[in-house]
């Protein structure tokens, strides 16, 4: 059983259509990238998976049942969001006891090493930690968790580059000795490329591709070489991209390759190269918006 199915899922808010006819899952045992600009309707998806908002039309199911106030089904599922609050009163120690209390899976022991690494202050109140501190408490609560569907809405932005790194390194080494479903929502693409193992990528709430990350990386290349041979070596592909620079063309294009294109592709001077996810990323979404 898939731990998340959507079929035709629809939202629409008075005149914004949120998301449009859109059909995927989520499998067991995960990380998934959702991934998008902003308005694409990714925190709509993850609010009306984990129950928080309505469906318009279409099918959604959540561990087999409806999301909306399916208590038994929302029990698996943590959400962590970038603007998360917390009882102002509470401190940072009340705020994991509370944790603790809420998620069946969750570890005491993980949690604190997690403050520890974070260097979070136990006793300091929540209203009073900084915007970091504040992704930090986020980020642990979402790891120590250990739900079987985890979702991050970008909850990470605060943190500084030492501290992101650490939460891939944690989410990484406790999924392999754990694994969960995990859904990270997120613009830095590059820096999850090797984490998330899955592209979920919505374009204006339509979803434009649902493809395991290496698949995406082999489809879109960047061919580099002599002006003169580009065009007629690119032949039928579709073009995501082109730039030129005196006599050469550099020009992103979608499909992969096999050996003997690429030995072709040697003999007529061409360098051939994958472009990164989030070149990918960027490249398929630019090439839907021109289409339009
Ligand atoms: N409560 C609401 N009422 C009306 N429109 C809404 C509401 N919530 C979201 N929208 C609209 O739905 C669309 C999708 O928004 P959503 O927040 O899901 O996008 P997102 O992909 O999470 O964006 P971002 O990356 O900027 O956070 C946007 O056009 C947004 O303005």
């Amino acid at each position: 059983m898939s731990v998340v199915a959507a079929v035709g899922l629809t939202k629409r808010y008075r005149d914004v259509t949120a998301l449009e006819d859109v059909t995927f899952t989520l499998e067991e045992n995960a990380i998934y990238g959702l991934l998008g600009r902003n308005g694409a309707g990714k925190t709509t998806l993850m609010q009306l998976i984990t129950g928080q908002n309505s469906v318009t039309s279409g099918d959604l199911t959540l561990f087999g049942g409806r999301p909306y106030e399916n208590e038994q089904a929302l029990m698996k599922v943590v959400f962590i969001k970038e603007s998360q609050k917390y009882p102002s009163a509470y401190r940072v120690k009340h705020v994991l006891t509370l944790a603790g209390r809420l998620f069946p899976n969750w570890d005491e022991e993980f949690a604190q090493s997690l403050v520890d690494d974070f260097n979070l202050p136990r006793k300091r109140e929540v209203r009073k930690l900084s915007r970091g501190m504040t992704s930090a408490l986020g980020v642990t609560i979402g790891l120590a968790a250990r739900a079987p569907l985890t979702f991050f809405d970008e909850p990470y932005l605060g943190l500084d580059a030492v501290a992101r790194q650490l939460f891939y390194d944690r989410l990484l080494s406790d999924y392999a000795e754990h694994p969960r479903t995990v859904v990270l929502s997120t613009h830095l693409i590059d820096e999850v490329a090797d984490l998330i193992e899955h592209v979920l990528l919505l374009d204006r709430g339509k979803l434009l591709l649902d493809a395991p990350s290496e698949e995406l990386r082999g489809e879109v290349m960047d061919a580099t070489g002599p002006a003169g041979v580009i065009d007629e070596f690119a032949g039928s592909r579709t073009v995501l991209h082109r730039e030129q620079l005196g006599g050469t063309v550099r020009v992103t294009l979608r499909g992969s390759f096999d050996n003997a294109e690429r030995l072709r592709a040697k003999k007529l001077g061409i360098d051939l190269e994958p472009v990164s996810l989030q070149q990918a990323v960027v490249r398929l979404t630019m090439e839907r918006n021109t289409d339009r």
